[in-house]
């Protein structure tokens, strides 16, 4: 399985926020997409997630143009991919309900009938696949707990549990851990590592390079709309290519950046970049 975006475009209100990105994910790897705030990692991960059509430039699944295929086909591939929001929006009810709801609505009328009457006679509804992904995030004991109820980052790893708990092929993750405890990051961290093992691709959007280098295989750095530079962890992290890469490796570049042709260590004006924390 290969998710890829190739010569990705995409603007809002006459203002282009991606240009000409390319990407891949391949299946059993952590893509992480870094980059400042706005600099339109959520809008690439929208595309990946096949939610609309990019305005110009292709999504492919193992090849194959999902805009061009009919909307039952492309549906189809749609079932394989999960994404989990920056905002986790979990409903007013169980963590258990939380988490099957994606695997529910996708299942046949026959098997929601089927899963009804079992609930009647006290079954537990909780499949396999969510249990399992619920004992990923260290949420078991919390199953019958009213998910609104849950600090935040309990919420982000139901959250998580419910993207797993339909058994993608490709998980998107929008900033899992933005605002987090470092304990809540640890264990979101360890089920994105758990995930890959498993073979999901996984794309992680994040402006945290520490995380990056904790989780990445590959990585790719997306600047003002524009992918500058990406590779394997060691290389961005190691020997960067793009100049601008090191200085967002080194935390120079914390807001979105205008800037033109690089990978010229000549020019050294600062003035062009924002140095100021978040
Ligand atoms: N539906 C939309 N309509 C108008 N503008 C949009 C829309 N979606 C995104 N944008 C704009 O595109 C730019 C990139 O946004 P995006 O959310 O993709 O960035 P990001 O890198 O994910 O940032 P953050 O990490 O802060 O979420 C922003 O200026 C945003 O306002």
């Amino acid at each position: 399985m290969t998710l890829s975006g190739d010569g990705l475009s995409m603007g809002f209100d006459g203002e282009l926020v991606l240009e000409g990105v390319s990407i891949d994910v391949d299946a059993g790897e952590v893509l992480t997409v870094v980059g400042p705030s706005g600099t339109g990692k959520t809008t690439l991960l929208r595309l990946l997630a096949g939610f609309h059509p990019p305005d110009a430039g292709t999504i492919a699944w193992d090849g194959t143009d999902v805009w061009a295929l009919s909307e039952s086909e492309r549906l189809s591939i749609r079932r394989g991919i999960s994404m989990v929001f920056q905002e986790p929006s979990l409903f007013n009810a169980t963590v258990a309900r939380n988490v099957t709801y994606g695997s529910r609505i996708r299942r046949s009328w026959r098997d929601r009938i089927r899963a009804q009457l079992d609930g009647l006679v006290g079954d537990s509804s909780l499949s396999e696949g969510a249990r399992s992904a619920l004992e990923v995030v260290g949420l078991t004991g919390k199953a019958d707990q009213n998910a609104l109820s849950l600090s935040g980052g309990e919420g982000q790893r139901v959250a998580f549990a419910r993207a797993m708990a339909v058994d993608p092929s490709v998980l998107l993750l929008d900033e899992p851990t933005s605002n987090l405890d470092p304990r809540n990051t640890a264990v979101l961290e360890e089920a994105v590592l758990r995930a890959r093992d498993r073979g999901v691709g996984v794309v992680v959007a994040t402006h945290d390079m520490h995380q990056a280098e904790r989780i990445s295989d590959r990585v790719a750095v997306l600047l003002a709309g524009e992918l500058v530079e990406r590779g394997p962890a060691a290389q961005i992290f190691e020997e960067p290519e793009d100049r601008r890469t090191k200085r967002f490796v080194d935390g120079e570049l914390m807001y979105d950046v205008e800037e033109t042709g690089e990978r010229d260590e000549s020019s050294e004006s600062h003035d062009a970049y924002s140095t100021a924390p978040r």
